[in-house]
């Protein structure tokens, strides 16, 4: 497993705000979708392209494009939703799939409650999508379950992860596939309640509120 901490004073500012406890809804909604797409640029680096006739004005040349079949956008439901527009404004011809996954926050469990996904993932480029990485059980479940779907080839781009999650989804992972963490940043550790520290608190209910 590899992984990839975006290393850029735009990511580490807007970041800073996202942190901020006083920062509202609205604007943390639009930050999100301003760093995904700045994440997306990092995660996309691997994407599969193929050559591609193109007759300028001038002559004809060869540039690429995206290689079919296309690569899948899967937002981990709820706050992973937050991050769909960002992702797909750089790749706008992905497909997109669903997987809903809530934390049980007294076991620390994934319980999986949602799944919109192609039977088949054989082949596919898939990059899920969810903002925070705390123990890992919600990554492991949603890797396991794209795995167990036929995908090699996975890039999970998050904004905040815990050094105890990234050290649970590679021990999952194993060599069972290529998979690659793209993150804003590694925070210090989890508190008692597993949440990130110094973190941005609990990102669905920031992004959409308290249900
Ligand atoms: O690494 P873990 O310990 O599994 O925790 C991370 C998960 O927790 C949050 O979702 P949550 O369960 O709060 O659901 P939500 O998106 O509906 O708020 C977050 O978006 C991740 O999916
Ligand atoms: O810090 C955390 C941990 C899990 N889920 C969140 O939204 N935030
Ligand atoms: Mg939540």
């Amino acid at each position: 497993m590899r992984l990839h901490v975006a290393d850029h004073p735009l990511v580490a500012h807007k970041l800073s705000v996202l942190r901020d406890e006083a920062t509202p809804s609205p604007i943390f909604r639009l930050l999100v979708d301003e760093l995904v797409t700045l994440l997306a640029y990092e995660a996309t680096r691997h994407v599969r392209v193929e050559p591609q006739e193109v007759r300028t004005p001038v002559t004809t040349t060869t540039g690429v494009k995206l290689s079919d079949p296309s690569p899948i956008v899967i937002p981990i439901l709820r706050a992973g939703l937050g991050m769909l527009d960002g992702m797909t404004r750089l790749l706008p011809t992905a497909e997109v799939g669903f997987l809903g996954l809530q934390r049980d926050e007294s076991t620390f469990e994934a319980v999986t409650y949602a799944n919109r996904l192609p039977d088949d993932l054989t082949g596919r480029q898939v990059f899920l999508l969810d903002p925070m990485l705390a123990t890992g059980a919600t990554l492991v479940a949603s890797i396991d379950y794209v795995l167990q779907r036929g995908a090699r080839d996975v890039t999970a781009v998050c904004l905040l992860a815990a050094p105890e999650g990234v050290q649970v989804v590679q021990d999952a992972v194993g060599d069972r596939a290529d998979v690659q963490i793209v993150v804003a940043a590694v925070d210090e550790r989890l508190n008692e309640k597993k949440y990130i520290v110094p973190g941005l608190g609990d990102a669905g209910d920031r992004l959409y509120g308290v249900v």
